[in-house]
């Protein structure tokens, strides 16, 4: 999507965002040896354009870039309040992305198959209208069980959903096609869950390999089968805009783990980006100061 911060009082700064775009620029700049793509569907527009230039400039590969030749990509806006938490204001009903399923190249399945991991949210399944969104759940499932590491966020965003039993219902969907789950405690709120133990068992009941879950400022629990851990995550007091603190979070945690990383070394690098993210506004810190940032504290 196209993002508009606030620049001035009557203005606007113009970027590029999406959740699991922020995933893959955060994952491709922590762990610049992997070959990540980001895969969506655009139109023909000028802000598309100049997406693919932004992918270039990443390093993120565009082959699973899709398009519609009637639709124009989608635009949301970031309001941040007085603790610097963000909300955001969406202009992307029939988006080009909405129509990523009647877009996919014939042999995208196959070209999946060879992918380590794949990431989906549930903004992803938002945007799809109910039959490409069991479309998309299907395909998922097939390369799950074809051996692909299904990563899954719920991201849930009330706004987004035209009720919440068919949020549920998809969400709950796709808990159980991801074998690797990063939702933070508020999703729960769909659910009417809010303690950790609780959200463990049900989710335990969809079958994941591996946990994660961010409690906001406060810490981040890890999950495998038979095994679990807390971090507590050192609190940023002056954030700025948590826009994408928890997309950066989910690039970051899944390339330390395909890195080789554990689980907990993993939360902890993945934490230390987070709370960086929180220091700029919008979802992409420019990329000279991210590069700053991870020499000063001794990442590469
Ligand atoms: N105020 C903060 N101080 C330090 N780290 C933060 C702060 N807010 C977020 N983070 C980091 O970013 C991660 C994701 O943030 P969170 O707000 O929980 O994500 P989500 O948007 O998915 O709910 C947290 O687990 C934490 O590591
Ligand atoms: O993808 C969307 O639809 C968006 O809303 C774009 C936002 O940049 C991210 O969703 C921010 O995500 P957080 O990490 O939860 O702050």
């Amino acid at each position: 999507m196209m993002e508009l911060t606030q620049h001035g009082t009557d203005m606007f700064r113009k970027g590029f965002a999406g959740d699991i775009f922020n995933s893959s620029v955060y994952m491709k700049r922590s762990f610049p040896e992997l070959d990540v793509n980001f895969m969506s569907c655009i139109g023909r527009d000028v802000v598309s354009e100049q997406l693919l230039d932004i992918l270039a400039q990443e390093e993120l590969g565009s082959r699973f870039i899709e398009y519609d030749e009637k639709r124009i990509m989608g635009t949301y806006m970031v309001q941040t309040d007085e603790q610097g938490e963000r909300s955001f204001l969406y202009w992307r009903n029939d988006s080009a992305a909405s129509q990523l399923m009647h877009n996919l190249s014939a042999n995208v399945e196959e070209k999946l198959r060879e992918a380590q991991l794949i990431f989906f949210s549930g903004i992803t399944l938002a945007i799809l209208n109910d039959h490409d969104r069991a479309q998309l759940l299907h395909m998922l499932r097939r390369l799950r069980n074809q051996g692909v590491n299904i990563a899954f966020d719920p991201n849930y965003r009330p706004i987004l959903w035209e009720s919440e039993k068919i949020a549920i219902n998809a969400i709950g969907q796709g808990f159980q096609v991801a074998n690797i789950l990063l939702p933070g405690i508020a999703d729960f709120q769909l659910f009417e869950l809010s303690q950790p133990d609780q959200i463990v068992k049900f989710l335990r009941s969809c079958g994941f390999d591996e946990l994660v879950i961010k409690h906001g400022a406060k810490s981040i629990l890890g999950y495998s089968k038979d095994w679990q851990c807390e971090v507590d995550v050192l609190r940023n007091s002056h954030v700025l805009d948590t826009t994408a603190a928890g997309d950066a979070f989910a690039g970051v945690y899944l390339g330390a783990r395909i890195a080789g990383l554990d689980i907990k070394s993993a939360i902890e690098r993945a934490a230390i980006i987070g709370k960086e993210v929180t220091n700029h506004p919008g979802a992409i810190v420019p990329k000279d100061k991210f590069a700053q940032f991870l020499k000063d504290s001794l990442i590469d």
